[in-house]
């Protein structure tokens, strides 16, 4: 979020840094050509990619044989030839046919890249997006990329096929069939009413052009900022309803409410903007497509007065010069208005464009920083070959300094040495760094100061760390058996499903087991089971997992204290070490040594 703007404050709060970059500029074209190298990859996606515009091409070429063919009929009409009439007219058919199957054509490959590439640039992306942990680090350290969820599933899809429209037209005409018409009946223009024919055609688009581009880049920022507002009223609605049931206990979802009232009213009135400014491009658009008959009309007559058809006096022959011309100049200047008429498109296309490559251009910055930085946990300052010969798993924390984002100094000084089998609690009172420090530990955060240190046998998961958040997190879609085996699944096998029916009754779920109706049944766990009984699935998920040191940061705070004594019963039972969490002094006694942390 940006310093001293709030989501909520008077004016357009959250207001989007990134709002005046929302340009067509040098930026855009850099951003596209880098979007547009995801996709390009292969021999075969440039193929592909180059397809579309010898389809346009083929398209033009037989629309100007189309275009000449009444120039002809005229011919035949006026010279009473029913012979050549008829050869006229089959050709036209012929033509047509020819037409309609290159327009299906140019249609299925435009919408079949579109969707090729919206799969490239969605999983480069997303795979970024997912790997080391970049959705966390990028929601702490990049505050200005709003809603990367909505970039990565609405704003992709919107770009690859706005692009393509562009390129391509779907009804009316893409770039490419403009910039087509425009080449080649510059040539027809040229050749029939010599430079003055293409001179005006240019002139008088080219000022109608620079007029449109103008004014594109009156409405493209106002799209760009939409799309933000779009996005932050759909979080807020899904937020109420991923915490409905908190908000109701809490009253009457008054304050919600009012909170997604401002939010549709800043969308709706930013739409407002965006309908008044397309006025403009509206007004440019619609006046030069119907000037485009006037200026033709205008341009034939300047050729035909000035002598420019003299050598057609055959009557049949100057109606055929007189169609062709026409055809040729109409041909011309709607290739210009293609170009004009794609300004909305293009406006919109620059935002989304903008959206992307800031989210695309954030993750590889993370990356990169990834890269460099030294992880906590890869610190070698002690490792194994020097230290833990004899126990290779171990955890060592020395000297710890652990700084918040906010530059405060949480805890510093800190030192401590873990081994499997053995427990340790760090009691600490509410807001002290007790979460901080752990998420040191998993390298979310970097220590200040100090080192962590453990060998590479004890990286996170089965056989490793294995850490349980405060609030306990349970997956989409799963089963109870999925819940688990999370984060790995491992195959089915009979003897796997006993092992986790008896974890299940030993961390007292046999009862949810039954209700549900067995092991593999999908079902909405966060509302069907009770907060202690989410809790009591996750621990029994450690188990499972059997790692050397479990990580718990108050992960049994909705459990009651015979329950507790139990869970860690458990964990000792199986030779697994914990290093716990917490601020309640009944743990104390549940574990072998405990760090007060002033
Ligand atoms: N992203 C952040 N930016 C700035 N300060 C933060 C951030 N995250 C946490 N803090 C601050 O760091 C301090 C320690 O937070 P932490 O979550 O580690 O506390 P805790 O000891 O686990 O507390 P509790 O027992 O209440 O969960 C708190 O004062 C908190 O406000």
């Amino acid at each position: 979020m940006r310093e001293g703007g709030r989501f909520g404050e008077e004016g357009w709060g959250y207001e989007p840094e990134g709002v005046l970059l929302s340009r067509l500029n040098n930026a855009f074209f850099r951003n596209l050509w880098h979007l547009s190298t995801i996709a390009l990859r292969t021999w075969t996606d440039w193929l592909l990619f180059l397809s579309l515009p010898v389809l346009v091409a083929a398209y033009i070429a037989a629309g100007y044989y189309e275009m000449l063919v009444p120039g002809y009929l005229y011919t035949t009409l006026i010279e009473d030839d029913l012979q050549g009439f008829i050869h006229r007219c089959l050709q036209l058919l012929g033509l047509v046919i020819l037409i309609t199957v290159l327009k299906t054509l140019r249609s299925f490959t435009t919408s079949w890249l579109a969707n090729s590439w919206r799969i490239s640039i969605t999983n480069e992306i997303h795979g970024l997006y997912m790997s080391d942990l970049t959705f966390h680090t990028l929601r702490m350290e990049y505050a200005r990329i709003d809603n990367p969820d909505q970039r990565i599933v609405t704003d992709i899809k919107e770009l690859t096929s706005t692009f393509f429209t562009i390129l391509g037209g779907v009804g009316a005409g893409g770039a490419y069939e403009a910039f087509g018409n425009i080449l080649w009946y510059s040539v027809q223009v040229g050749q029939r009413c010599g430079w003055y024919g293409v001179v005006t055609g240019y002139v008088w688009s080219a000022v109608m052009a620079l007029i449109s581009v103008a004014f594109i880049n009156v409405v493209a920022p106002w799209v760009f900022r939409q799309e933000r507002l779009e996005a932050v009223f759909r979080f807020l609605h899904v937020t109420l309803r991923t915490r409905a049931e908190d908000i109701a206990f809490q009253g009457h979802g008054t304050h919600e409410y009012e909170t997604l009232d401002t939010s549709l009213v800043r969308c709706v009135d930013n739409t407002k903007q965006i309908i008044y400014r397309q006025i403009y491009l509206n007004v440019i658009q619609f006046w030069y497509g119907y000037m485009t008959t006037f200026v033709m009309y205008f341009s034939v007559g300047v050729a035909v007065f000035s002598g420019l058809a003299w050598e057609y006096t055959a009557e049949g022959e100057r109606a055929q010069w007189i169609a062709q011309t026409s055809g040729s100049f109409m041909f011309l200047l709607w290739g210009f208005t293609i170009l004009i008429q794609l300004s909305t498109q293009t406006s919109d296309f620059v935002a989304y464009v903008t959206r992307v490559s800031e989210l695309h251009d954030a993750l590889l910055d993370s990356k990169r920083r990834n890269g460099h930085d030294t992880h906590p946990n890869t610190n070698t300052a002690l490792n194994e070959s020097q230290m833990f010969i004899d126990n290779p798993q171990t955890l060592v924390v020395d000297k710890l300094q652990i700084t918040s984002p906010a530059a405060e100094v949480l805890m510093s000084g800190l030192s401590f040495t873990l081994a499997k089998g053995d427990s340790l609690l760090l009691l600490a009172s509410s807001g002290k760094g007790k979460s901080s420090l752990l998420r040191v530990l998993r390298g979310l955060w970097p220590a200040s100061q100090g080192s962590v240190s453990l060998p590479a046998k004890l990286s996170t998961g089965t056989g490793g760390l294995f850490f349980l958040p405060q609030r306990a997190y349970l997956a989409h879609e799963l089963t109870l058996k999925q819940h688990v085996m999370y984060p790995t699944m491992q195959a089915d096998d009979a003897a796997s499903d006993d092992t986790i029916r008896a974890l299940l009754c030993e961390f007292g779920l046999e009862r949810v087991l039954e209700r549900v109706g067995g092991l593999d049944v999908i079902a909405n766990w966060h509302t069907m089971l009770s907060v202690g009984e989410q809790q009591r699935l996750c621990l029994a998920r450690v188990v499972w997992h059997q790692p050397s040191i479990a990580i718990l940061d108050e992960a049994t705070s909705s459990l009651d204290a015979e329950w507790e004594k139990r869970v860690y019963q458990s964990f000792v039972k199986r030779n697994i070490g914990v290093l716990s969490v917490g601020h309640r002094e009944t743990l104390c006694a549940l574990h072998n040594r405990v760090i007060k942390l002033a």
